[in-house]
């Protein structure tokens, strides 16, 4: 694959300024293996991660030598996959919850996908890592605090990468309006506004059976993310899943890059809409109608950011509502919104304080990404962004180069998470975001979205 000037650039002056190269001493050779394939593993092949497998399979230049699971029928159904596709079947790993650990001796391994539950992921990043492997991880990838630095530490002592699979970083709209604030269109940037506002009811609940509905059963009793993702909500009150709405926004600030994230505030709402739920569709004499959900209904988080930003982040999950993650781009030029898809900008839009619509902006602005990628993309999940989230990683992966989002948007993007917690546990009080980067915020330059590369 060719490296771009930019991507050339960035990797020599990382070089040269000891940023990339100090942190990643090992692994980034930013070799261009040609015709080299890229061995990937999975650990967790639910149903995100068959979803990666069988974005991996399309193409050609990828080999899964190795699956692992925990659940049987995970792993009976991955190799389905497999079989249809005409592809010898993965050596399977599923011997105990610590069978990934078994996966990562092996030698056949360029890049290991994680895509289990929450609490995993940083067990299975570090171990990927220690293994010598680039770690994909999923959101978010961190639950605690210490967690976050765990992955930083580990990637700068071993020089292995640690990507966060956010896909949402490349949303067509997101990403158009990326190369517009980057092209200055609104002016200075004051304010973004974003989150994930998503009925996940039937995500949380259902009958043991099948996804999506069905039953009020979760825990023990529930299948895929009722199994545990449920859980999250009996024990913790803050924004348990942040980095949808977070993962854009911070490429249009910067963070990282010249910018970051300093405090934040968070506040709940009361917890009425799971209990709520489980009452109507299973009875008020359903165990699970016993059960205290800690999780606000709508949470709300302001971030601060060193450059005099503020960040809106709601995480609202339990009440009956249409999909949003509700973005808002702000400058002192003018303002973009997600929902009803609307733009203003002073001397551009052709009547004062009026919306006008975003369809001609997202043609003319459209992200080389997309322009370049966009009918491989289309049949991807997600509207076409788990196409260029996987390509981002293997890329990465298979040039030995750093990844477009790396371990310390990981660890802030994550972390805010705990910090939310911590807030709304101490009534609301301001909480410091610590600086993942030690320092090196202040002189590393953006990588995400610079070309059609990545
Ligand atoms: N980026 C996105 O759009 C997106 C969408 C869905 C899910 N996700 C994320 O993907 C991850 C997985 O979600 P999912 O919906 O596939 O959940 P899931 O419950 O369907 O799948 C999780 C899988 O992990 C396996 N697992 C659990 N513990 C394990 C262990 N110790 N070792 C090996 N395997 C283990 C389970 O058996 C299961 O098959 C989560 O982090 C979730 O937030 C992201």
């Amino acid at each position: 694959m060719n490296l771009t000037p930019t991507r050339r650039q960035f990797i020599k002056t990382a070089a040269l300024t000891g940023t990339a190269a100090t942190v990643f001493p090992s692994i980034l050779t930013g070799a261009k293996p040609a015709d080299t394939k890229v061995r990937l593993g999975f650990i967790g092949v639910g149903l995100r991660g068959r979803s990666h497998v069988e974005q991996a399979m399309y193409r050609d230049d990828v080999v899964i030598p190795a699956i692992c699971d925990v659940d049987p029928n995970s792993i009976a159904l991955t190799n389905e996959i497999f079989k249809k596709k005409g592809k010898p079947l993965p050596e399977a790993y599923s011997k105990g919850d610590e069978a990934f650990l078994q996966m990562l001796k092996r030698d056949d391994l360029d890049g290991v996908i994680i895509a289990t539950p929450w609490e995993w992921h940083v067990p299975m990043a570090v171990a990927t890592m220690k293994a010598g492997k680039y770690a994909g991880v999923e959101v978010s990838a961190t639950v605690k605090l210490k967690e976050s630095w765990d992955l930083v530490d580990t990637s700068e002592k071993t020089g292995v990468p640690c990507m966060i699979l956010e896909n949402v970083c490349y949303r067509r709209d997101v990403l158009a309006i990326l190369n517009m604030v980057r092209q200055g269109m609104f002016g200075e940037m004051t304010y973004a506004h974003c989150g994930y506002q998503h009925d996940l009811r039937e995500v949380k609940f259902n009958n043991g059976k099948q996804a999506y509905g069905g039953g009020v059963e979760f825990g023990a009793k529930g299948y895929s993310e009722a199994h545990w993702r449920t859980q999250h909500s009996v024990d913790r009150n803050g924004d348990i899943y942040p980095t949808h709405g977070l993962g854009p926004v911070a490429h249009w600030l910067n963070i990282n890059r010249g910018n970051r994230f300093t405090h934040l505030t968070s506040t709940a709402t009361k917890s009425r809409g799971l209990h709520k739920y489980v009452v109507d569709k299973g009875g008020a004499n359903h165990p699970n109608a016993k059960v205290n959900f800690k999780l606000g209904d709508v949470v709300t988080t302001v971030v601060e950011c060193a450059n005099g930003e503020n960040i809106v982040i709601i995480h609202d999950t339990n009440s009956p509502r249409p999909y949003s993650l509700g973005f808002r781009a702000q400058g002192t030029q003018g303002i973009w919104m997600d929902d009803n898809d609307m733009i203003y900008l002073e001397g551009v839009s052709p009547k004062a304080h009026t919306w006008e619509p975003f369809a001609a902006y997202q043609e003319k602005y459209d992200h080389p990404l997309w322009k370049r990628h966009a009918q491989t993309a289309e049949n991807a999940g997600h509207g076409g962004i788990d196409f260029f989230v996987m390509r981002a990683f293997i890329e990465s992966v298979k040039t030995k180069t750093p990844p477009p989002i790396d371990v310390y948007d990981a660890a802030v993007w994550s972390a805010i998470s705990p910090l939310s917690e911590e807030s709304i546990a101490g009534g609301s009080k301001p909480v410091e975001i610590p600086d993942f980067t030690r320092g090196k915020w202040k002189t590393n330059k953006p990588i995400f979205g610079l070309n059609d590369q990545f």
